[in-house]
């Protein structure tokens, strides 16, 4: 019934306005399914490789639709991504682009789940999905690589972890946002939107962490639950090797510093989540961070373990850090990013189902975040494309969708 018998590809636009890969997967039985591939900017340097569009759907269109049409059934995912990886040849996706592969592999899902008439989270999940929801992680206030001028830590993210509901949660995070805004108005800091519609001010990042206090815990009061709150640090980005060091606009830490100054400030402020505090290929001072905090916080590996099951197995054995984000684009398929889960999960790494800074109105993460019951998910807090899977997470919980 899911036998594949069409694959269309195109190029369309990213929420950055560049070119990003759409895939359309039609079945036999008339099921249709559709994924577009999302694009970082502080990507690591392990993330499988994203090609120009037009040379990733050329050369899907060469290497990858013979084996898929008429091949193999779309309701197997499996059967999809290995397809992929046979048509690829390459151990980085470099010979149809990640973004190819990524697109095909969303579609695929979503056909396979149409032909079922199954919600997209359940035909990945199982019947038994679809009850536990994950905390939104909000983008309130960021710089690094997605904005000029603003924090050098890239995100500041709202974590409502006493919501009573992923609406609840969805909306509390909205109101930090809007009430950041209110602290910047008072304090005379005009500031324009990052690349996840984060306020980008030019502003320290200690002034940052005292609007983000001051934010959630306004916020808290008047939704009546708690609001914490976390940070992506994107290390690898402020880690300099010839300066032996991360560089900050107020000078250079040493790892050591490094370590210090994050463990410093999830005292501080109650941090519950740090993801890549520390460079990507520093798996001993992630071990030294997590020693430190890791019961007190998630010290999340982004650009460290860029959703690759090798990469956390390296974690793993290493004690570096407690949980792993994960984004299908990072590593090219969804069968991929769902062994990274469930390695993750046996071996008590909490997951983190993440969108990417350039993103498109696809709503496929906020499915797999249910689908593999990943206790968090970032993707913003304002913003369409951010909002398109805010939204569908809403849906689900309303057993809308
Ligand atoms: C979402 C992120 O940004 P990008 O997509 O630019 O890697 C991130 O670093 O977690
Ligand atoms: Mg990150």
């Amino acid at each position: 019934m899911t036998r594949i018998t069409d694959v269309r590809l195109r190029r369309v636009l990213d929420s950055r306005g560049n070119a990003t890969v759409e895939a359309d997967v039609l079945t036999e039985s008339g099921g249709f399914g559709r994924g577009k591939a999302p694009s970082g900017a502080s990507t690591g340097e392990y993330e499988a490789i994203e090609l120009p569009a037009n040379e990733a759907i050329a050369n899907a269109r060469e290497e990858a639709l013979p084996r898929l049409i008429g091949e193999v059934h779309a309701g197997n995912q499996r059967d999809v991504d290995a397809a992929l990886h046979a048509a690829d040849g390459t151990d980085d996706f470099s010979g149809i682009g990640a973004n190819s592969a990524v697109a095909i592999s969303m579609a695929a899902a979503k056909a396979g789940a149409d032909v079922l008439g199954a919600p997209l989270y359940q035909h990945l999940g199982g019947t038994f999905r679809g009850n536990e929801y994950p905390t939104p992680l909000g983008n309130i206030i960021g710089g690094g690589e997605h904005a000029a001028d603003a924090t050098n830590i890239q995100e500041f993210l709202a974590a409502p972890v006493g919501a009573p509901s992923v609406e609840e949660a969805v909306f509390a995070n909205a109101a930090v946002h809007q009430e950041v805004h209110d602290i910047l108005a008072d304090r005379d800091l005009p500031a324009g939107k990052g690349d996840e519609g984060a306020w980008a001010p030019s502003v320290s990042d200690d002034e940052a962490f005292e609007i983000m206090d001051e934010a959630v815990e306004t916020v808290a009061d008047d939704f009546g639950f708690a609001i914490s709150f976390g940070l992506d640090v994107a290390g690898a980005e402020l880690y300099d090797a010839d300066e032996d060091g991360y560089v900050y606009d107020d000078g250079v830490k040493s790892t050591q510093e490094q370590i210090e100054y994050i463990a410093g400030k999830v005292e501080e402020y109650d941090l519950v989540y740090v993801e890549d505090p520390l460079d990507e290929n520093d798996y001993e001072a992630f071990a030294d961070l997590t020693a430190q905090v890791g019961d007190q916080t998630l010290v999340c590996g982004d650009d460290l373990f860029v959703t690759n099951v090798e990469r956390l197995q390296a974690g793993i054995n290493a004690d570096a850090g407690n949980s792993i984000l994960i984004k299908p684009n990072q590593i090219g398929t969804l069968t991929d990013a769902v062994d990274a889960i469930e390695l993750a999960t046996a071996n008590g790494y909490e997951s983190v189902v993440s969108h990417r800074s350039g993103e498109t109105e696809d709503t496929t993460i906020a499915h797999l975040a249910v689908a593999t019951d990943a206790p968090f998910i970032k993707t913003g807090a304002v913003g369409g494309e951010r909002t398109a899977k805010l939204n569908e997470l809403i849906r689900i919980e309303d057993n809308a969708v």
